[in-house]
């Protein structure tokens, strides 16, 4: 005869109501009841149930086949009702169901949790605790204007940080206007900036207002400044010296009011003493200085990172909750992560999208993470290099990181070790895109 075990269940049976209620804890999975019991009727079980162990999954199996005995038990909150003579296949499939609903709704529950815990500061996680020291800093020096210059390497967060910022200091509703320096070439960065006059330049067609004027009461967030052109510094300086500045081909003189947030991941004493830095604009920026720590250095932030990720993909692909399996987990959180929180982001978002039942496995992870080796290892070259020009190899190079960095200019550029500027200008030089 064919028992509870053989359909993978362990049953704990009682004759009443009461003691099916007393008996009910974390092990018990799912209750399967009678409607005609002795004492307390089944109905009475399920309002008690529904009151006092909300979210326990019940199934009924009875002999009456009443169509309203059906809809009152399952309005009173029943999963399901089955009658008898019943098929034990049937019986056990509903209870796997409703044990199993009930399961991913405690993961969701337990997910909400930890997320509302992981981030209690704004939108950013900061568990470590030179994280929660940084954001306590970046919440005082928000409100009071002045110019803030964030370091760290590419991926960390300085962006997600100048948007922390601005948000906790900026009056809202104020605009929050970024501007990548190196993702554009001199004359059209400077066009971008300052806007320009109609007939300013060829192609100038109508006047058009630059970023620091869409900028006016909020915050302007210059990502990259290291690699301003040199000739454009002192334009910049300017505006932060006298708040105003001119249009590209203007004459009129514009009152400047914005927060300068800038960020960079370049040494800024080397690119000084090289000559492509000045070294006035660099004291006018570093007015506050923020530096995020790599992800290496504060390891108590991955997990935390991980289940606000995981949240968000699934929330973007409405799908259920995508869980890390602890072998997973392990070798997740004993990376490296080179490419910091953009890097955390790249691995869940290929992963989740590959994975099995919305669970990352080890085999999920891509091989350098399996293997605990770093990235710079999948990005291998091509067999058979003979007969390549060097040039060809460095068009290879850069086409393979950019796949390999999914598009990402900064972690290529990273990964190159080449500033951010020289993948734009090699890109640009060699003709290579994206697709
Ligand atoms: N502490 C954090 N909490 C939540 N999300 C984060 C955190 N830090 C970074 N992120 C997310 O990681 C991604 C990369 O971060 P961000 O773009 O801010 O890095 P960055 O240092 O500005 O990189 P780059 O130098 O390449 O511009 C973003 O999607 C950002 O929202």
């Amino acid at each position: 005869m064919l028992k509870a075990r053989d359909f993978g269940f362990r049953a704990k049976a009682v004759e009443k109501g009461e003691e099916a209620l007393q008996c009910l804890n974390d092990e018990v999975k799912v209750v399967l009841l009678d409607l005609g019991l002795p004492g307390m009727s089944g109905f009475e079980l399920l309002e008690r149930l529904e009151k006092e162990h909300p979210g326990m999954p019940s199934v009924v199996l009875t002999a009456a086949d009443r169509a309203e005995d059906a809809v009152r038990a399952l309005k009173l909150g029943a999963y399901d009702y089955q009658t008898k003579p019943f098929d034990l296949e049937d019986l056990f499939l509903s209870l796997r169901h409703a044990s199993k609903l009930r399961e991913v709704q405690q993961e969701n529950e337990e997910l909400r949790a930890s997320l509302s815990d992981a981030a209690p500061i704004g939108e950013m996680v900061a568990e470590a605790p030179v994280m929660v020291e940084l954001l306590k800093k970046a919440r005082k020096v928000a409100p009071i204007q002045s110019t803030v210059l964030l370091t760290g390497e590419s991926g960390v967060g300085k962006g997600a940080l100048a948007r922390f910022i601005h948000a906790s200091g900026g009056a809202p509703g104020s605009p929050f206007v970024t501007v990548s320096c190196p993702a554009l070439p001199r004359e059209l960065l400077e066009s971008e900036l300052f806007g320009h006059e109609k007939g300013a330049f060829t192609g100038a067609i109508k006047r058009r207002m630059g970023k620091i004027e869409a900028a006016r009461g909020g915050t302007l967030f210059l990502d990259e400044i290291g690699d301003m052109p040199m000739d454009l510094q002192p334009k910049l300086l300017n505006v932060l010296q006298d708040r105003e500045f001119q249009r590209v081909g203007g004459e009129e003189r514009i009152k400047a009011d914005f927060r300068l947030v800038a960020a960079t991941n370049i040494d800024f004493e080397e690119k000084i003493r090289a000559g492509e830095f000045r070294e006035d604009l660099f004291y006018r920026l570093n007015v506050i200085p923020l530096e995020l720590p790599p992800l290496r250095e504060r390891p108590e932030d991955v997990p935390a990172l991980m289940e606000k990720i995981l949240a968000g993909i699934s929330k973007r692909r409405k799908c259920g909750v995508i869980r890390v399996e602890s072998a997973a987990q392990n070798r997740l959180t004993a990376y490296r992560w080179p490419g910091n929180v953009r890097e955390v982001e790249n691995v869940l978002e290929r992963a989740s999208a590959f994975c099995d039942d919305r669970t990352i496995r080890v085999a999920d992870l891509p091989p350098f993470i399996q293997g605990g080796d770093e990235p710079a290892a999948s990005v291998a070259l091509p067999v058979g290099l003979s007969g390549l020009t060097l040039e060809q190899l460095e068009v290879e190079a850069i086409r393979q990181t950019l796949a390999a960095c999914e598009g990402n200019k900064a972690e290529a550029a990273r990964r190159l070790g080449i500033a951010e500027k020289s993948v734009y200008n090699k890109m640009r030089r060699y003709g290579i895109s994206l697709n």
